[in-house]
């Protein structure tokens, strides 16, 4: 499978993206907004399947690592230590503290600054020092979206090239058009003070003249696009090359030929080139991945920061219906006083059918769905966060990984389940852990509405060894204690 449909798809898009220069990429300000400012439009298209193939799940990948970025601001919180690994466990372990002890250029200490960071991420506390160190390690790193990977390695490359020197001399491959843009704007604002250093994208809609050789010292773009340059253009002198930066590897290698094309890179590049991959997260086909792209690596891991039941308070309503099952949220809606909840749902087609019957009762309520492009989800979930909707009704495809901490409930409209029926625990997790966090309690309402979705719930339960009450709708006093 050299070359399937998705890594097609995202050729074609990029040949249709309009010719890109260098450091002169235009913003996004087409910046979608959501329809009615990501209020509710109740025909939701489709036929609400939820069952994905296989080349959906990949551009799944791609889409929410794109979305997570999108709507990140600032780092995320993390408690947990880092595991560090040396290739050479004698060598000192150095960590930094503070960006000064990098001895970095003024002119990047000054885009450092200028970007609002003041000291480095837990990550970035040993990275930094391991990817600038001379000579060069290698370093494969592992840690959730927003803990500061990106920024790292930026200014690692920003670091290296030297920009008397009219070639590439750092490339970094991202597995999509939009994630290598994301990077790119990353370079751009952190060497906002280092003009010499220039940058070019190395993606499918900008085309080069035959015979020409790039004289920006850094590039970044697509696999694909990036092995053409090396390899049938010759725009790019691959020897030349002194840092080589594979992002989102858990991304790439969803892909057979970004996986492969990456390799391809990765062997015309010069023994002491300094190998660096990222990854969020690290299952084993990334590892093996990552042991063959980078050699001799120093290892980084972060954990996760554990999601847990212990904080809510979870409760089930037993219904007949899915009007049934709306009239008990009415219900529970008026009885409770609820900040903001998140209400997940199986199929897109039940998502846009309970926003739009929510929206007729007079709630302010976001919809976020499968058709929406990425950048209108980001919309729509920054409205939510802002506190502009009061509800926001999904799928879980959509809010997979989205960190909206002010929410106070989570509603599961329909429990999750996996695509052969069976319950879907670490999503069930996922979806109430987001509530109870940062020392809030939180509420976890489940609508049963069947034999079936009651047994998926006693499942759900067992797992966790945690008892889910049940919880009597008609009954408004009873709802008003669960608030307590
Ligand atoms: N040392 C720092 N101090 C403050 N903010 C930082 C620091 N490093 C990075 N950030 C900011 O934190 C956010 C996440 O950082 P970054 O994008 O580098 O993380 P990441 O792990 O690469 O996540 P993703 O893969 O989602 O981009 C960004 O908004 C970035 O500007």
């Amino acid at each position: 499978m050299a070359t399937d449909s998705w890594a097609r798809a995202v050729d074609e898009q990029e040949a249709a993206a309009d010719s890109i220069s260098t450091l002169q990429i235009r913003e996004k300000e087409d910046k979608a907004k959501p329809e009615e400012n990501g209020t509710v439009k109740a025909d939701v298209q489709g036929d609400g399947q939820v069952a994905k193939t296989e080349e959906e799940d990949k551009e799944d990948k791609a889409a929410q690592s794109l979305l997570n970025k999108l709507i990140r601001n600032n780092l995320v919180n993390t408690n947990n230590q880092v595991e560090v690994l040396q290739r050479d466990p004698n060598s000192p372990l150095y960590s930094v503290k503070s960006f000064e002890e990098l001895r970095l250029k003024p002119q990047l200490l000054q885009g450092v600054y200028a970007m609002g960071f003041n000291r480095p991420s837990k990550i970035q506390e040993n990275a930094l020092p391991m990817m600038l160190a001379e000579p060069p390690q290698n370093l494969i790193a592992q840690s959730q979206s927003g803990t500061g990977k990106t920024a790292a390695f930026v200014l690692a490359m920003l670091s290296r090239v030297d920009p008397a020197n009219k070639w590439p001399q750092a490339l970094c491959v991202s597995p999509t058009y939009e994630l290598a843009l994301q990077t790119g704007k990353v370079i751009e604002q952190m060497g906002k003070f280092y003009p010499e250093v220039k940058l070019i994208y190395g993606i499918r809609g900008n085309k080069l003249d035959r015979g020409m050789k790039i004289q920006e010292q850094i590039v970044i773009g697509t696999p694909g696009t990036i092995l053409d340059w090396c390899l049938k253009f010759k725009f790019i002198d691959p020897k030349k090359i002194k840092v080589f930066v594979l992002d989102e590897a858990d991304v790439m290698i969803a892909t057979q030929g970004h996986q492969d094309q990456s390799i391809r890179i990765q062997r015309m590049l010069p023994q002491n080139c300094q190998m660096l991959l990222f990854s969020a997260t690290f299952e084993e086909s990334v590892w093996n991945f990552a042991k063959r792209i980078v050699p001799d690596p120093n290892i980084i891991k972060l954990k996760r920061e554990e999601e847990t039941l212990d904080t809510i308070k979870q409760y089930y309503v037993s219904c007949c219906s899915k009007e049934e099952k709306f009239q008990a949220l009415c219900n529970i809606y008026g009885a409770i006083t609820i900040a903001q909840a998140m209400i997940f749902c199986h199929t897109r087609k039940t998502a846009g059918w309970l926003a739009g019957e929510l929206s007729r009762e007079g709630h302010q309520v976001a919809l976020l769905s499968g058709e929406m492009a990425v950048e209108q989800r980001a919309a729509v979930i920054d409205r939510f966060r802002d506190g502009k909707e009061k509800v926001l009704v999904t799928t879980n495809v959509c809010a997979r990984g989205i960190d909206v901490e002010q929410v106070s409930v989570v509603i599961n409209f329909d429990l999750p389940v996996d695509k052969d029926g069976n319950p879907d625990n670490e999503t069930y997790l996922h979806r109430i852990g987001r509530t109870g966090r940062f020392g809030k309690r939180g509420l976890a309402i489940n609508m049963v509405d069947s034999k079936s979705s009651m047994n998926i719930l006693n499942r759900i339960q067992e797992h966790f060894k945690k008892k889910i009450e049940k919880l009597d709708t008609d009954d408004l006093d009873e709802i008003e204690k669960i608030a307590n």
